[in-house]
Protein backbone atom coordinates (compact mmCIF):
# COMPACT_ATOMS: atom_id res chain seq x y z
CA UNK A 1 0.00 0.00 0.00
CA UNK A 2 1.23 3.58 -0.56
CA UNK A 3 0.09 6.51 1.37
CA UNK A 4 -1.25 9.47 -0.90
CA UNK A 5 -3.44 12.54 0.54
CA UNK A 6 -6.64 10.70 -0.63
CA UNK A 7 -5.67 7.81 1.73
CA UNK A 8 -3.59 4.34 1.14
CA UNK A 9 -3.70 3.07 -2.36
CA UNK A 10 -3.56 -0.82 -3.07
CA UNK A 11 -0.59 -0.82 -6.08
CA UNK A 12 -0.25 -3.58 -8.49
CA UNK A 13 3.32 -3.37 -10.11
CA UNK A 14 2.64 -4.43 -14.01
CA UNK A 15 5.69 -5.91 -16.34
CA UNK A 16 7.15 -8.01 -19.00
CA UNK A 17 9.88 -7.75 -21.48
CA UNK A 18 9.53 -5.72 -24.20
CA UNK A 19 6.50 -6.22 -26.63
CA UNK A 20 5.45 -8.96 -24.12
CA UNK A 21 1.72 -7.25 -24.36
CA UNK A 22 1.91 -5.01 -20.81
CA UNK A 23 -0.10 -2.18 -22.63
CA UNK A 24 -3.06 -4.86 -24.09
CA UNK A 25 -3.20 -5.69 -20.05
CA UNK A 26 -2.89 -2.47 -18.34
CA UNK A 27 -5.70 -1.04 -21.21
CA UNK A 28 -8.19 -3.78 -20.17
CA UNK A 29 -7.74 -3.38 -16.31
CA UNK A 30 -8.20 0.63 -16.67
CA UNK A 31 -11.77 -0.35 -18.95
CA UNK A 32 -12.49 -2.57 -15.95
CA UNK A 33 -11.93 0.21 -13.03
CA UNK A 34 -8.39 0.16 -12.24
CA UNK A 35 -6.40 3.25 -12.14
CA UNK A 36 -2.88 3.39 -14.64
CA UNK A 37 0.00 5.25 -14.18
CA UNK A 38 2.57 3.94 -17.26
CA UNK A 39 6.34 4.87 -16.81
CA UNK A 40 6.71 4.63 -20.68
CA UNK A 41 3.82 7.06 -21.65
CA UNK A 42 5.53 9.23 -18.18
CA UNK A 43 8.98 9.04 -20.73
CA UNK A 44 7.10 9.80 -23.70
CA UNK A 45 6.25 13.07 -22.12
CA UNK A 46 8.94 14.39 -20.67
CA UNK A 47 10.28 13.34 -24.08
CA UNK A 48 7.38 15.31 -26.24
CA UNK A 49 8.00 18.64 -27.96
CA UNK A 50 8.25 21.37 -24.75
CA UNK A 51 9.21 18.12 -22.34
CA UNK A 52 10.86 18.84 -18.78
CA UNK A 53 13.86 16.47 -20.16
CA UNK A 54 14.66 17.92 -23.60
CA UNK A 55 17.28 20.75 -22.54
CA UNK A 56 18.71 17.90 -20.72
CA UNK A 57 19.28 15.85 -23.49
CA UNK A 58 19.89 18.12 -26.18
CA UNK A 59 22.96 18.97 -23.93
CA UNK A 60 24.73 15.61 -23.59
CA UNK A 61 23.71 14.00 -26.54
CA UNK A 62 23.86 16.96 -29.09
CA UNK A 63 20.66 18.89 -31.16
CA UNK A 64 20.93 15.27 -33.91
CA UNK A 65 18.56 13.89 -31.12
CA UNK A 66 16.22 16.99 -31.13
CA UNK A 67 13.07 16.81 -34.23
CA UNK A 68 12.52 20.43 -35.59
CA UNK A 69 9.39 20.19 -33.33
CA UNK A 70 11.78 19.92 -30.40
CA UNK A 71 10.62 16.31 -29.19
CA UNK A 72 13.32 13.65 -28.71
CA UNK A 73 14.35 11.80 -31.90
CA UNK A 74 12.86 8.32 -30.56
CA UNK A 75 14.47 6.17 -33.61
CA UNK A 76 17.69 8.52 -33.30
CA UNK A 77 18.07 7.61 -29.46
CA UNK A 78 17.16 3.81 -29.64
CA UNK A 79 19.85 3.27 -32.44
CA UNK A 80 22.29 5.17 -29.89
CA UNK A 81 21.56 3.66 -26.60
CA UNK A 82 20.94 -0.16 -27.78
CA UNK A 83 24.15 -0.06 -29.43
CA UNK A 84 26.24 1.58 -26.60
CA UNK A 85 25.32 0.71 -23.30
CA UNK A 86 27.24 3.74 -21.73
CA UNK A 87 24.97 6.25 -24.28
CA UNK A 88 21.70 3.85 -21.87
CA UNK A 89 22.93 4.40 -18.65
CA UNK A 90 23.50 8.90 -19.64
CA UNK A 91 19.79 8.38 -21.04
CA UNK A 92 18.81 6.69 -17.50
CA UNK A 93 20.06 9.08 -15.45
CA UNK A 94 18.54 11.99 -16.84
CA UNK A 95 15.23 10.06 -17.38
CA UNK A 96 15.08 7.57 -14.64
CA UNK A 97 14.70 9.88 -11.17
CA UNK A 98 12.14 12.09 -13.71
CA UNK A 99 10.06 9.54 -14.38
CA UNK A 100 9.73 8.62 -10.72
CA UNK A 101 8.96 12.19 -9.24
CA UNK A 102 6.43 12.32 -12.11
CA UNK A 103 5.01 8.76 -11.85
CA UNK A 104 5.08 9.09 -7.69
CA UNK A 105 2.96 12.92 -8.63
CA UNK A 106 0.20 10.73 -10.72
CA UNK A 107 0.06 7.91 -8.54
CA UNK A 108 -0.56 10.46 -5.52
CA UNK A 109 -3.96 11.60 -7.44
CA UNK A 110 -4.97 9.03 -9.60
CA UNK A 111 -8.92 7.46 -9.36
CA UNK A 112 -9.35 4.13 -9.92
CA UNK A 113 -10.66 0.59 -7.41
CA UNK A 114 -6.92 0.01 -7.07
CA UNK A 115 -3.54 1.35 -9.11
CA UNK A 116 -1.91 -0.81 -11.93
CA UNK A 117 1.68 0.74 -12.11
CA UNK A 118 3.38 -0.34 -15.63
CA UNK A 119 7.24 -0.63 -15.36
CA UNK A 120 9.07 -1.89 -18.36
CA UNK A 121 12.16 -2.14 -15.85
CA UNK A 122 10.86 -3.20 -12.76
CA UNK A 123 12.91 -6.16 -12.09
CA UNK A 124 16.08 -4.40 -13.91
CA UNK A 125 16.10 -1.65 -11.89
CA UNK A 126 13.94 -3.34 -8.51
CA UNK A 127 13.09 0.48 -7.03
CA UNK A 128 10.00 0.40 -8.34
CA UNK A 129 9.31 -2.84 -6.03
CA UNK A 130 9.03 -1.71 -2.52
CA UNK A 131 6.42 0.47 -3.91
CA UNK A 132 3.94 -2.75 -5.37
CA UNK A 133 1.47 -4.57 -3.11
CA UNK A 134 1.90 -7.80 -5.87
CA UNK A 135 3.98 -7.91 -8.97
CA UNK A 136 1.88 -9.61 -12.16
CA UNK A 137 4.23 -10.26 -14.93
CA UNK A 138 3.17 -10.56 -18.52
CA UNK A 139 4.73 -13.70 -20.10
CA UNK A 140 5.14 -15.59 -23.51
CA UNK A 141 8.13 -16.74 -25.69
CA UNK A 142 11.16 -14.43 -26.49
CA UNK A 143 10.33 -15.65 -30.08
CA UNK A 144 6.77 -14.50 -29.88
CA UNK A 145 8.06 -10.93 -28.48
CA UNK A 146 10.23 -10.67 -31.67
CA UNK A 147 7.53 -11.55 -34.02
CA UNK A 148 5.33 -8.77 -32.58
CA UNK A 149 8.08 -6.14 -32.19
CA UNK A 150 8.59 -7.47 -35.69
CA UNK A 151 5.27 -6.38 -36.53
CA UNK A 152 4.72 -3.23 -34.59
CA UNK A 153 7.60 -1.18 -35.33
CA UNK A 154 9.78 -3.01 -38.13
CA UNK A 155 12.80 -2.51 -36.19
CA UNK A 156 15.94 -4.30 -37.59
CA UNK A 157 16.57 -7.73 -35.94
CA UNK A 158 19.91 -6.76 -34.54
CA UNK A 159 18.09 -3.77 -32.51
CA UNK A 160 15.70 -6.36 -31.63
CA UNK A 161 18.34 -7.99 -30.09
CA UNK A 162 20.50 -5.71 -28.31
CA UNK A 163 16.75 -4.56 -26.67
CA UNK A 164 16.25 -8.29 -25.22
CA UNK A 165 20.14 -8.86 -24.06
CA UNK A 166 19.25 -5.28 -22.25
CA UNK A 167 16.78 -6.30 -20.25
CA UNK A 168 16.08 -9.28 -17.50
CA UNK A 169 15.90 -12.81 -19.17
CA UNK A 170 12.35 -14.49 -18.71
CA UNK A 171 13.41 -16.87 -15.93
CA UNK A 172 14.80 -13.85 -14.12
CA UNK A 173 11.57 -11.66 -14.32
CA UNK A 174 9.64 -15.01 -13.34
CA UNK A 175 11.28 -14.95 -10.24
CA UNK A 176 9.68 -11.82 -9.38
CA UNK A 177 6.00 -12.44 -10.29
CA UNK A 178 3.43 -13.05 -7.41
CA UNK A 179 1.34 -14.15 -10.76
CA UNK A 180 1.79 -14.57 -14.61
CA UNK A 181 -0.45 -13.93 -17.18
CA UNK A 182 0.49 -15.92 -20.38
CA UNK A 183 -0.30 -14.14 -23.53
CA UNK A 184 1.28 -16.82 -25.90
CA UNK A 185 -2.50 -16.82 -26.75
CA UNK A 186 -4.93 -14.19 -28.84
CA UNK A 187 -6.10 -11.35 -27.51
CA UNK A 188 -9.65 -13.12 -26.50
CA UNK A 189 -7.15 -15.41 -24.47
CA UNK A 190 -5.75 -12.85 -22.83
CA UNK A 191 -8.64 -10.64 -22.13
CA UNK A 192 -10.21 -13.95 -20.25
CA UNK A 193 -7.00 -13.97 -17.61
CA UNK A 194 -7.16 -10.14 -16.64
CA UNK A 195 -10.45 -10.46 -16.14
CA UNK A 196 -10.43 -12.94 -13.58
CA UNK A 197 -7.25 -11.47 -12.04
CA UNK A 198 -8.76 -7.77 -11.77
CA UNK A 199 -11.37 -9.65 -9.93
CA UNK A 200 -8.97 -11.21 -7.46
CA UNK A 201 -7.31 -7.81 -7.50
CA UNK A 202 -10.27 -5.99 -6.59
CA UNK A 203 -10.96 -8.84 -3.34
CA UNK A 204 -7.10 -8.13 -2.02
CA UNK A 205 -7.38 -4.68 -3.06
CA UNK A 206 -10.70 -4.13 -0.16
CA UNK A 207 -9.34 -6.93 2.00
CA UNK A 208 -5.96 -4.64 2.61
CA UNK A 209 -7.94 -1.59 2.52
CA UNK A 210 -10.40 -3.61 5.79
CA UNK A 211 -7.35 -4.30 7.66
C1 LIG B 1 15.21 4.08 -25.78
C2 LIG B 1 13.99 4.85 -26.24
C3 LIG B 1 14.40 6.20 -26.85
C4 LIG B 1 13.27 4.03 -27.33
O1 LIG B 1 12.07 4.66 -27.68
P1 LIG B 1 10.88 3.83 -28.37
O2 LIG B 1 9.83 4.81 -28.78
O3 LIG B 1 11.47 2.93 -29.39
O4 LIG B 1 10.33 2.84 -27.23
P2 LIG B 1 9.34 3.09 -25.99
O5 LIG B 1 9.77 4.29 -25.22
O6 LIG B 1 7.93 3.08 -26.46
O7 LIG B 1 9.66 1.83 -25.07
C5 LIG B 1 9.28 0.55 -25.52
C6 LIG B 1 9.97 -0.51 -24.75
O8 LIG B 1 11.39 -0.45 -24.94
C7 LIG B 1 12.01 -1.02 -23.82
N1 LIG B 1 12.93 -0.04 -23.19
C8 LIG B 1 12.77 1.30 -23.11
N2 LIG B 1 13.80 1.86 -22.44
C9 LIG B 1 14.61 0.85 -22.10
C10 LIG B 1 15.84 0.78 -21.39
N3 LIG B 1 16.41 1.89 -20.89
N4 LIG B 1 16.41 -0.45 -21.21
C11 LIG B 1 15.83 -1.56 -21.70
N5 LIG B 1 14.67 -1.56 -22.39
C12 LIG B 1 14.07 -0.37 -22.58
C13 LIG B 1 10.89 -1.39 -22.83
O9 LIG B 1 10.49 -2.72 -23.05
C14 LIG B 1 9.77 -0.46 -23.26
O10 LIG B 1 8.51 -0.95 -22.87
C15 LIG B 1 12.99 5.10 -25.06
O11 LIG B 1 12.42 3.89 -24.67
C16 LIG B 1 13.63 5.77 -23.86
O12 LIG B 1 13.71 6.98 -23.82
N6 LIG B 1 14.05 4.96 -22.86
C17 LIG B 1 14.66 5.49 -21.66
C18 LIG B 1 13.65 5.59 -20.55
C19 LIG B 1 13.39 4.25 -19.93
O13 LIG B 1 14.28 3.61 -19.38
N7 LIG B 1 12.13 3.81 -20.07
C20 LIG B 1 11.68 2.56 -19.55
C21 LIG B 1 10.53 2.77 -18.64
S1 LIG B 1 10.98 3.48 -17.10
N1 LIG C 1 -2.32 -11.78 -27.57
C1 LIG C 1 -1.90 -11.04 -28.61
N2 LIG C 1 -2.10 -11.44 -29.87
C2 LIG C 1 -1.66 -10.72 -30.93
N3 LIG C 1 -0.98 -9.56 -30.83
C3 LIG C 1 -0.74 -9.10 -29.59
C4 LIG C 1 -1.19 -9.80 -28.42
N4 LIG C 1 -0.81 -9.10 -27.33
C5 LIG C 1 -0.17 -8.00 -27.78
N5 LIG C 1 -0.13 -8.00 -29.13
C6 LIG C 1 0.49 -6.98 -30.00
O1 LIG C 1 1.89 -7.03 -29.73
C7 LIG C 1 2.43 -5.72 -29.66
C8 LIG C 1 3.02 -5.53 -28.26
O2 LIG C 1 1.95 -5.48 -27.32
P1 LIG C 1 1.93 -4.34 -26.21
O3 LIG C 1 2.19 -3.01 -26.83
O4 LIG C 1 0.71 -4.51 -25.40
O5 LIG C 1 3.23 -4.82 -25.39
P2 LIG C 1 4.16 -4.02 -24.40
O6 LIG C 1 4.70 -5.02 -23.45
O7 LIG C 1 3.40 -2.85 -23.84
O8 LIG C 1 5.28 -3.51 -25.41
P3 LIG C 1 6.53 -2.50 -25.17
O9 LIG C 1 7.43 -3.16 -24.20
O10 LIG C 1 7.16 -2.44 -26.50
O11 LIG C 1 5.97 -1.19 -24.72
C9 LIG C 1 1.31 -4.76 -30.00
O12 LIG C 1 1.38 -4.46 -31.36
C10 LIG C 1 0.05 -5.56 -29.66
O13 LIG C 1 -1.05 -5.15 -30.44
Amino acid sequence: MISTANGPRWVLALTGGIGSGKSAVAERLAALGAGVVDTDRVAHALTAPGGAAMPALAAVFGPEIVQADGAMDRAAMRARVFADPQARQQLEAILHPMIRAQTEAELATCPGDYLVLVVPLLVETGTYLPLADRVLVVDCPVETQRQRVRARNGLPEAQIDAILASQASREARLTHADDIIDNSGDFAALGLQVDVKHSYYLGLAHQALAD
